[in-house]
């Protein structure tokens, strides 16, 4: 620095006022530099300094700064050699005792001709003071506009949050852990018609979720949404309900997620939807679907029966007799096929009960539609009460889809139950009422269902020796035989045999696709000497087996043997026209005893299999379902007659 630089200010006296005004406000001295004497000292640094004007004025500068002349000098020195010098080095005590630490400037002025240094003191202790404050002041300033981008930050992120909240079309709602509503959105409010001001603050629980569809109470405990933040894990749930404010509930899915605030669960947020329109939708998809599948399964059956139908009347319900006993029968069908009256047709096994069945059913109101036949003689004991009522999936091992009844497929038909006596005597009963009610349930299940049936049942069993044995229900009984007709046995109704054995020998014929061989007199008459046990069933299937057999245009018949009596007889031989010996006729026992034996050669020669191409029931000319029938009657266990493990 030199001196022209920082030459000393000269300056007119107006200005010294000037000066002394400024000088006010800083703590200044005025000192004569060669007298080192203080000539002005202004009231800023009398207080700086904590000396009165007067003091000061009286007092020299190095007296102030005790012990530190040499400083003083080169101090002074250099301001009055540069016009301007400045030092951290002079340091002064208060007459308190406190060490001021001080920054003094000395700028040289000229006043009337003399050298004057004015000095001008800082307080360092008070500007770092200032300094500090003023730092301060700029974090706090700082800190507030800080502050004020963070709050507009999370304004919008809040004005967004609400948009999104009120655009979703879920609703939304929010409790804290005392599960108490913090914040509900718009989509929520219409579908629960609750304002959110009626939520907010209040425990949603008790207002939306208080009961089960059922309207049994529900327990905030075991409250999903609730355990969602009880437990911190997500709770999600498909098909409840949420109340409304009118009381009514709507169906929801809905989800619970924990809301968690550093680690800690603070609530969760609930999303739902109102799933009711999709409810009803689908449950009546699935009634549909239900219904579609009932008669589908139905028709399935209808299905199986026609053809069983179509299979078992090849003679077109043509009953064929001149006998009283047909002639009666057919009078006895004109009179109820008419009316809705139950039937009980009587008869040994091959006399026609079935063909006699059908015809009442053809010949009534409800012909066009179907008649389903049960044989109860063919049906496991255990399964009776599901093959008569049906039963839904899962009702009992091995239910694995719903099934219909011969009841409910009979509704407006008729049902024949054929070899009635067969049915086991615990579900008697219940038959019984349902004959009566019209009215019954499938297994598993409480729907009650009725149905409009007419009932045909046949049997040849003596039925009424059955209910004196106490193996079948007297009031059953009475309810079945409300119109008995009697299928008489072939063999006392000899009349019937000539026209019977046309009749099987034209229609297999025309099946078979044969020519018709001559039915001779003789013949005819053979075939009214032999006992018939299996009646027309018998007397078709020996036809049929002769007009297989035929050559050249006649019938070989060869009749089967009947017990220890030899009955074979070949027709094609002489026919011997007189009427068998008076001892051959046989008692209902020893007819009984005679058919006893003829089942059990049956069984020895087929080795117990009653079924099938080889089974006995071919041997015998009767259905497998009636031999299985008699089999049952006569106590006879068909394991005897199987050697090796193969039975049916
Ligand atoms: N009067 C008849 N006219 C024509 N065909 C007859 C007559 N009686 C019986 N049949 C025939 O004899 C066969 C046996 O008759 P059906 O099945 O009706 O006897 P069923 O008494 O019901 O026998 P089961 O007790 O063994 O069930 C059938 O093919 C049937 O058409």
């Amino acid at each position: 620095m030199n001196r022209d630089v920082n030459r000393p200010i000269s300056m007119p006296l107006e200005t010294l006022h000037l000066q002394a005004l400024l000088a006010h406000t800083h703590p200044t001295l005025l000192v004569h530099p060669k007298t080192d004497s203080i000539v002005f000292a202004n009231d800023a640094a009398a207080k700086l300094l904590g000396r009165s004007i007067e003091a000061l004025k009286s007092s020299k500068m190095s007296a102030l700064h005790k012990g530190q002349v040499p400083s003083l000098v080169v101090f002074s020195e250099a301001a009055l050699y540069h016009g301007f010098a400045w030092t951290r080095g002079l340091d002064l005590t208060h007459p308190d005792g406190t060490e001021l630490k001080l920054e003094h400037e000395a700028r040289a002025i000229i006043l009337d001709g003399q050298e004057y240094l004015t000095v001008t003191i800082s307080d360092l202790d008070a500007r770092h003071r200032r300094d500090v404050d003023s730092e301060a002041d700029d974090y706090l300033r700082e800190g507030i506009s800080e502050w004020r981008r963070a709050e507009r930050f999370f304004r919008e992120i809040e004005r967004e949050n609400q948009l999104i909240l009120g655009a979703a079309g879920e609703g939304i709602y929010g409790v804290n852990s005392d599960g108490i509503t913090t914040f509900v959105n718009p989509a929520a409010e219409r579908m629960l018609g609750w304002t959110a001001d009626a939520l907010v603050g209040r425990e949603i629980h008790s207002i939306i979720h208080h009961s089960h569809v059922d309207g049994e109470p529900y327990h905030a405990e075991q409250c999903p949404i609730y355990n969602a933040f009880r437990e911190g894990i997500v709770r999600r749930v498909d098909d409840e309900v949420f109340w409304r404010s009118d009381g009514k509930p709507i169906r929801v899915e809905y989800t619970s997620t924990p809301i968690r605030d550093h680690g800690l669960v603070i609530g969760a947020v609930i999303v739902f939807r109102d799933i009711t329109e999709r409810k009803i939708a689908e449950e009546k998809l699935h009634a549909a679907l239900a219904e579609v599948d009932r008669l589908r399964e139905r028709l399935e059956l209808e299905n199986a029966y026609l053809q069983e139908e179509i299979l078992s009347t090849n003679n077109h319900h043509e009953i064929i007799g001149q006998s009283d006993a047909i002639q009666g029968a057919l009078k006895q069908i004109d009179l109820v096929a008419p009316t809705d009256a139950n039937v009980l047709i009587t008869g040994e096994s091959g006399t026609g009960k079935e063909l006699i069945a059908r015809a009442i059913h053809q010949a009534s109101t409800r012909s066009d539609r179907v008649l389903v036949r049960v044989n109860c003689a063919a049906i496991p004991h255990e399964l009776f009460e599901s093959e008569f009522f049906g039963h839904v999936r899962g009702a009992f091992t091995g239910a694995i889809r719903d099934r219909v009844g011969r009841f409910e497929l009979a509704d407006r038909g008729t049902l024949f139950l054929d070899e009635v006596g067969e049915i086991p005597l615990e579900l008697q009963g219940k038959l019984l009422r349902v004959l009566q009610d019209q009215k019954f349930e499938r297994i598993g299940e409480e729907r009650t269902r009725e149905v409009n049936v007419r009932l045909i049942a046949a049997t040849n069993r003596d039925l009424k020796e059955e209910v004196r044995q106490g193996r079948f229900r007297e009031d059953l009984y009475f309810r079945l035989n409300v119109f008995p007709i009697e299928c008489r046995p072939l063999r006392e109704r000899t009349d019937d045999i000539p026209p019977l054995a046309t009749h099987f020998l034209r229609n297999i014929c025309q099946r078979l696709n044969i020519a018709q061989p001559t039915l001779t007199n003789g013949q005819v008459r053979t075939l009214q000497h032999y006992g018939w046990p299996g009646n027309a069933r018998e007397l078709e299937n020996v036809i049929e087996r002769a007009a297989i057999l035929a050559h050249d245009g006649k019938l070989h018949f060869d009749l089967p043997e009947i017990g220890g009596r030899d009955s074979r007889k070949s027709i094609d031989a002489k026919a011997d026209p007189t009427p068998p010996p008076h001892n051959n006729i046989l008692t209902r026992n020893e007819l009984k005893q005679t058919e006893y034996n003829n089942i059990i050669q049956a069984l020895t020669a087929t080795q117990g299999k009653i079924f099938g191409k080889n089974g006995a029931a071919i041997l015998l000319d009767i259905k497998p379902t009636t031999l299985a029938s008699r089999i049952k009657t006569f106590k006879i266990d068909r394991r005897d007659f199987v050697s090796g493990k193969n039975t049916e």
